[in-house]
Order: C-alpha cells, then structure tokens, then sequence
C-alpha cells in the first residue's frame, strides 16, 4: 500500500510550491559541480587570475559552496567574514566584477542550469555588487 509514494526526508518541505532555490537546483552535488566548473573558468581567465594569485583554492572552494549553499536558501550557514570584509583591499573594478559574474554565467550553462533558475541565482548575487567592488 501507497507504494506509490515517494518518502519525504525531514529536512524538505512538503510541497514542492516550498521548495528552495537550492532544491530546485538539485542540492549540494550540482552547487558542487558548478563551484567546480566556476573556479576552472578563474584559473583560465587571464582578466580574473591575478586576484587569486595568493588565495588558498581549496579555502576558497569551501567558502564559496557555503556561501552559495546559503544565498540560495540552503541548508547552509556561511561562516566567513561579510562579502565587504573579504573583498575591500582586493581594488576589484566593475569591470572584473561584470567579468567573474560572466565566469559564474558559463559554470551554470556548463553545469546545464536552466535560465529561469540563472536568473534567480543573479537576482540573489546582484545586490552583493555594491559590497564587492571597490568605491
Ligand atoms: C557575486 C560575486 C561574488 C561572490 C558571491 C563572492 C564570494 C566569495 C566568497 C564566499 C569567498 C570565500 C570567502 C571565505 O570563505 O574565505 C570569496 C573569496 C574571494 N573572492 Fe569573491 N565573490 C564574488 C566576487 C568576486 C570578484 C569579482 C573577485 C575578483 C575579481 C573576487 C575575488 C575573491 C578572491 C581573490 C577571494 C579569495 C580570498 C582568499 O582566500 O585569499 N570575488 N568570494
């Protein structure tokens, strides 16, 4: 009986009109594949690569998931410093931060994210520009 019914894990909403960003991307393993693709296209981008010159990728990897995991409305809370904090002393232009934001665009194409959901993804990201870049 009620074999037909999927099982429903503790931590997910009962109906899928509650369903988080997060969820709908498909949780951690496709954040993943994403911040994966996202810090190869970095490493490649001669404009961006510079910023990282020093950084520790894996910290950063970690950091970035967290953040991400959270901004989506994950079961994540970030830890790290405020996105000011982290990134005042960087100088980062408008011009580099249009950029990483391009970087970020490809890693969802490549990780076969739809654009309704790209498009909830930058709505979450866009008002972080104003900490990020240098005044
Ligand atoms: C929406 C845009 C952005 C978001 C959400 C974001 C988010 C983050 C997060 C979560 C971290 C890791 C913090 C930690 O756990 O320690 C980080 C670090 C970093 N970000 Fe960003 N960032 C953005 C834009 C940028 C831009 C435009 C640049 C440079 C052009 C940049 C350069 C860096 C660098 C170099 C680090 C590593 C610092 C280190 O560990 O030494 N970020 N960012």
């Amino acid at each position: 009986a009620c074999s037909n019914h999927k099982p429903i894990a503790a931590n997910q909403p009962l109906s899928s009109d509650q369903e988080t960003l997060y969820q709908a991307l498909g949780g951690a393993p496709k954040v993943e594949q994403i911040v994966d693709a996202f810090i190869k296209n970095i490493a490649k981008d001669a404009q961006i690569i510079g910023y990282f010159y020093d950084a520790n990728v894996d910290h950063f990897r970690q950091g970035f998931i967290q953040h991400f995991c959270e901004a989506t409305d994950g079961p994540c809370t970030f830890e790290g410093d405020s996105m000011h904090d982290i990134h005042t002393g960087m100088n980062i232009t408008e011009g580099d931060f249009n950029r990483v934001v391009e970087l970020l665009v490809q890693s969802l194409e490549q990780a076969q994210v739809s654009y309704p959901l790209q498009n909830r993804i930058l709505k979450k990201l866009a008002p972080l520009r104003t900490d990020i870049i240098k005044i």
